[in-house]
């Protein structure tokens, strides 16, 4: 299995998920699930205590003996204030709980999700499903199968109540009315069993129906969606998935509804037996007017009490088999090994690829093959190649988003596997082709390269104005508290603004730059988005940047790499070129024509040789 690939079937049986949700639930807020129990016993002895003192009630009256009659009507007020006054406190008791249990079970997932080492996990949409599921059970499982559960405790405390009442009149009846609920409690298992199974299947038609709702507000995609005219034909898509998951659901609903009908005509039956049974016991003369009134409180206690107890486990168990998902998660082994090979540094040695094969995927085409290549300490080097000649993922493993599938990289001469990927991300700054734009502050833009010294301004400040981006900061409205966002910075109060996409690119670059002096420096096409003035511009910078540092600088300009100390080109997966500029030139392979070819217009136009 890859690092990228989700486990498709939950091991976790049933039963340790329930164990697990309770566990969580008694460790996250103890003193309110145990006033949460006390509160369900009372509420489920209290229907007893009723029948019982309504029975009382009647027999003192009809023997007259008001003193003990009254006694048993305060008993009766009593119990019936307990049972109205009840269910508020325990909503919000509730309530509570379930707000905190959210919070920790959110921190707890996000923190799982963020600890994965690599980004293969990421890419795959079965990761993002079972999180999709995880973020719904997570928050609210722990509470619901608690509650669920405290439930099923209240009702068999109730049944088993008037079960005892009612079995002083007639055992018979008692064993009747207890065997209606099983084939209730049974099919309503199994329809818990069939809608946790379906929220799993019809995933990926709700992701879609996610994902193609969202294009349709999202800014970045308004342009093209109203130019092209898509809006009918992504609505389109996502009818195709919401209608997908309303035919499983309907199946699903359909079968609920058969066993809701199935359940109120056995209840009906029950009750409709025990009131002839006690007519004809009456007109026999065998019961008083408190078995009478004992009677139909347990009847109709028992019957509501019966579903009550079936939707409640169905409950607990539809959740506790959703919340596998949760567990899936959070339990997920790490997802790129640490190898614990005895590492001998060899200090100086630089970064060196070692017959490095890579794919993505386990069955998906070889983007590596076999590259040989050393990074030397303190040297300029620069990748070049055609678009998907493999120079961005050649980066990736750089910064272990990925292991090498076979070879191995070392970084004087320790194996990157074997260093904690947090210590060797310390030792890099990259630029990314797909830098992030963050809806934060400008200044906050630049501080998160460095997270530690996100607060330190006069650096943040440098950093902008080696970048070339400095005046633009300072000309903001808030100058580098200008928040930059889209969708915040509309927000009544807000002063905010937006970037052009080469401005933005440049705030990217100032990011890398502000995490300082790190062992490594990537610029992954810093420049593709610049005009040719700030790219110029941007590239003097760096050039001064680079001097003497250890740095790996992929662009398609090659006027941008020609200076660096060492030029790799990248074809076919392998390394096929490297060397100088001028070195490579005299050989006359793929750089020099390239090189070639950027230059014509150039050298047509009289300007010499700089592409
Ligand atoms: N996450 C991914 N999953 C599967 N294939 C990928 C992934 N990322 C990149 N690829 C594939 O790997 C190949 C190399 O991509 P890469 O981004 O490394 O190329 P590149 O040399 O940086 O290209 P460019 O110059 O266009 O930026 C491409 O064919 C691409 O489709």
């Amino acid at each position: 299995m890859t690092a990228g690939n989700v486990r498709p079937d939950l091991d976790i049986p049933v039963r340790a998920a329930v164990r697990a949700a309770v566990a969580f639930a008694a460790r996250t807020t103890p003193a309110r699930l145990l006033a949460q129990i006390v509160l369900s016993a009372v509420a489920g002895l209290t229907p007893m205590v009723t029948a019982l003192a309504g029975k009382h009630l009647f027999d003192q009256l009809a023997a007259g003996r008001n003193a003990a009659a009254l006694t048993a009507g305060a008993v009766l007020a009593g119990a019936m204030l307990v049972a109205a006054c009840l269910p508020a406190g325990q909503r919000y008791l509730g309530r509570e709980m379930e707000r905190r249990l959210s919070l920790r079970a959110s921190d707890e997932l996000y923190r799982a999700v963020t600890s994965t080492v690599g980004i293969a996990r990421l890419e795959n949409p079965a990761f993002h499903d079972r999180v999709r599921l995880a973020r719904q059970s997570g928050g609210d499982t722990p509470a619901v199968v608690t509650d669920a559960l405290i439930a099923v405790a209240r009702c068999l405390i109730t049944m088993f109540g008037l079960l005892t009442a009612l079995a002083a009149l007639s055992p018979l009846l008692a064993g009747a009315l207890l065997a209606v609920c099983v084939p209730v409690v049974v099919c309503h298992l199994a329809l818990s069993r069939r809608r946790a199974a379906a929220m799993w299947t019809v995933s990926p038609a709700e992701r879609r129906e996610v994902f193609f709702s969202g294009l349709l507000v999202d800014l970045q995609a308004a342009k093209e969606i109203r130019l092209f005219g898509l809006g009918g034909f992504l609505r389109g898509r996502i009818l195709a998935g919401r209608r997908s998951a309303d035919r499983q659901y309907r199946r699903i609903d359909r079968g609920e509804l058969g066993v809701q009908i199935l359940a109120s005509a056995l209840s009906a039956g029950a009750a409709a037996a025990a009131t002839l049974w006690t007519v004809q016991s009456v007109a026999a003369g065998g019961l008083t007017i408190g078995d009478v009134s004992l009677l139909l409180v347990s009847v109709s206690g028992l019957t509501m009490v019966g579903g009550e107890l079936a939707t409640a486990l169905a409950l607990a168990n539809r959740h506790a088999l959703v919340y596998r998902h949760y567990l899936a998660v959070v339990r997920e082994p790490v997802d790129v090994p640490e190898v614990r090979a005895p590492a001998v540094a060899v200090p100086g040695a630089g970064i060196e690829l070692r017959d490095v094969w890579f794919r993505y995927t386990e069955t998906g085409p070889w983007i590596l093959r076999g590259v040989d290549l050393n990074i030397p300490v303190g040297r300029a080097t620069a990748l070049v190649g055609a678009n998907g000649a493999g120079k961005s993922t050649l980066v990736k493993l750089l910064c272990r988003f990925y292991d090498p599938t076979r070879g191995s990289i070392t970084w004087d001469g320790v194996d990157l596997r074997a260093i904690p990927p947090a210590d060797l991300r310390d030792r890099i700054t990259a630029v990314f082709q797909d830098y992030m734009e963050y809806d934060l502050s400008a200044g906050e833009n630049i501080g998160i390269g460095d997270i530690g010294s996100i607060g330190d301004t006069d650096r943040i400040r440098t950093a902008a104005e080696n970048a070339g981006i400095g005046d633009t900061v300072t000309g903001l409205p808030d100058s580098y508290d200008t928040i930059l966002s889209r969708v915040f910075a509309a927000e009544p109060g807000s002063n905010g603004a937006q970037l052009s996409g080469g401005q933005w690119q440049r705030l990217a670059v100032a990011r890398g730059m502000f995490r300082g002096d790190r062992e490594l420096m990537i610029l992954d096409e810093p420049s593709s988005g610049l005009d040719p003035a700030a790219e110029h511009d941007l590239h003097e910078r760096l050039r001064g940047l680079r001097r003497g540092r250890t740095s790996l600088l992929i662009s398609h300009r090659l006027g941008a790499v020609r200076d660096a100390d060492h030029i790799v080109v990248l074809a076919g997966g392998r390394v096929a070129e490297q060397g100088d500029h001028e070195s490579l030139l005299a050989a006359g392979g793929r750089y020099a024509s390239l090189f070639q070819l950027q230059a014509g217009p150039y050298a047509t136009a009289g300007l010499g040789d700089a592409p």
